[in-house]
């Protein structure tokens, strides 16, 4: 019960402050079980199985693998049988008022426009779940591309199996799915910009200001399709009374999704993480940050090579030169890996309609809309990625606002470096080549003349005048 709410972590204690203060006794409503979707029985034990299936009057189920690069197995295992399994168990819960399944709103995302309702899928989950007890590993993975097909992952395509084995296992449950796009840091709840993890843009917002991403293949104007997490908590709690007291006839869907109703798109988001990053720039930079996007691949290819992958060998070779060991090679291919990983998401835009979502929203009182308000065209886009990128810095890099001018200093130095080496690799080039070329050399002589006859031309002017 007390790891719900650490006292030792200042963080996570100022996270749970505000519910504090209206519920006192918080701690004596939330009991923590243990439990791994790994298992039979998710391994929960007798006493908490007991209590949960007499008890349990809500279920929201969140858990997942996450990862994109997880073996279809351990995805099949987490995202599909573990739902099966979890919602047999709430078959046998004679309180259960509504069970809320999170999915994503990528499960169809081989789609352009998505309504809420579901696919069918090009396997059925029950066969998968099946052949996952006799392949052998090796097989699985050599299969997994031709199963996945135009999902870019295992973790869309067994999201989409988990919807459908929700669809077809619900009995007499009362189901709501809700498919959130991408989750980002707090909007308003409990303050701006809580974020705890490196999932989606989190990691690479990290390395944009450290100044180890400075390009990345996207395209601009694709919709950055980001929601807060607490508008996403908001509209679960929402879905959850709906749910339980309307009773729908069949399972509805709700899209937690921004770009409908208030889009903003990369090209917008990287200018404002720029300004961001210059106002309160992340301590101990690699280099000054930028955010260039290109769509081709070959220039991409270009600014990893030039951008990326040059200056980690030269920091390398640096650190060999004074006897250390060299990591930052290393480091930038796990980075390429990871952005290579994302690129799906930031070069394409998706139309997802949200009438249920919007439904719902007319269906609360205005009492309720302001506190699990979950609309988001009354968010500020401009105001929520500058306090995402604080939040990153606080809450994920634990920087403090104190070290700020000496972090600007820091980017003021590297500036510099940048301006030398810069000016020093054209002399070197430009030297290299009027040793080999005569039209250079012609250009050079050109050049240097023009400018010669120009200052004695203005020497001779200013003493006329004098
Ligand atoms: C110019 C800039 C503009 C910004 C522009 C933003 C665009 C942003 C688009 C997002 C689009 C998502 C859209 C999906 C929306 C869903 O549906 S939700 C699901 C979200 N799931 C995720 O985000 C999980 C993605 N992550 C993964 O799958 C795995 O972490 C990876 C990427 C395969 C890496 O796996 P791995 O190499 O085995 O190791 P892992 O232990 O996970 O992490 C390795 C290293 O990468 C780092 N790392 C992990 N994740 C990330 C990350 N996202 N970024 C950077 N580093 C990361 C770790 O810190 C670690 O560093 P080291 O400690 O080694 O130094
Ligand atoms: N992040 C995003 O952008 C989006 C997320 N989602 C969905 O939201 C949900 C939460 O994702 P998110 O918070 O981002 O990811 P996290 O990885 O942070 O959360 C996943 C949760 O699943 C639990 N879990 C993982 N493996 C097991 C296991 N073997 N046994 C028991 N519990 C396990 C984790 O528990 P523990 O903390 O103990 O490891 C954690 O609570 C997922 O269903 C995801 O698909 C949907 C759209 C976007």
């Amino acid at each position: 019960m007390d790891s719900l709410f650490p006292s030792d972590d200042h963080f996570i204690r100022k996270l749970f402050e505000k519910v504090k203060e209206v519920c006192p006794n918080v701690h004596e409503k939330i009991r923590a079980i243990y439990a791994d979707l790994n298992q039979n029985d998710f391994a929960i034990s007798k006493e908490d199985m007991q209590e949960l299936l007499s008890c349990t009057d809500i279920i929201f189920h969140c858990a997942a693998t996450v990862r994109f690069d997880d073996p279809l197995r351990h995805a099949v295992q987490l995202n599909v049988t573990a739902t099966q399994q979890l919602l047999l168990m709430a078959s046998q819960m004679p309180k259960l008022e509504a069970f809320i399944h999170i999915s994503t709103a990528f499960s169809n995302c081989n789609l352009k426009h998505i309504d809420e309702v579901i696919y069918p899928c090009p396997v059925e989950p029950k066969q998968l779940i099946d052949s996952m007890e006799w392949l052998d590993d090796a097989i699985i993975d050599e299969i997994t591309p031709k199963l996945i097909g135009d999902r870019p992952n295992t973790y869309t395509y067994t999201k989409a199996l988990g919807e459908m084995v929700v669809h077809q296992e619900s009995g007499n449950l009362n189901i709501a799915i809700i498919r959130p796009s991408i989750v980002g840091a707090t909007w308003q709840e409990p303050f701006p910009g809580w974020v705890d993890n490196l999932n989606g843009p989190n990691g690479l917002i990290i390395a944009a200001g450290k100044g180890f991403l400075r390009s990345i293949r996207a395209a601009p104007k694709a919709v950055a399709d980001v929601i807060p997490v607490d508008t996403v908590v908001n509209l679960m709690l929402a879905v959850g009374w709906y749910t339980a007291v309307h009773r729908p006839k069949s399972t509805l869907i709700y899209h937690c999704i921004s770009g409908n109703l208030n889009p903003c798109n990369w090209g917008k988001m990287g200018i404002q993480l720029l300004a961001t990053f210059e106002k309160v720039p992340f301590e101990r930079a690699f280099r000054r940050p930028n955010a260039d996007f290109t769509t081709n691949a070959i220039t991409n290819q270009y600014w990893n090579a030039v951008s990326h992958r040059a200056p980690a060998i030269i920091y390398d070779f640096y650190l060999r030169l004074t006897g250390r060991k060299p990591r930052m090679t290393k480091l930038m291919n796990r980075l390429l890996r990871t952005v290579s990983m994302l690129e799906y998401f930031v070069n394409r835009s998706w139309e997802w309609s949200t009438y249920n979502t919007e439904m719902l929203m007319a269906e609360l009182s205005p009492e309720d809309q302001r506190v699990f308000n979950f609309d988001v065209r009354q968010l500020n886009w401009l105001e929520y990625i500058e306090n995402y990128v604080l939040g990153v810095k606080k809450y994920l890099l634990k920087e403090d606002m104190a070290g700020v001018p000496e972090a600007k200093q820091h980017l003021r130095r590297l500036r510099n470096i940048h301006y030398l080496f810069n000016t020093a690799l054209f002399l070197i080039a430009w030297r290299l080549l009027i040793a080999r070329s005569q039209i250079a050399r012609n250009v050079w002589f050109f050049i240097v003349s023009f400018c010669y006859k120009f200052l004695s031309y203005f020497r001779a002017s200013s003493t006329l005048k004098v």
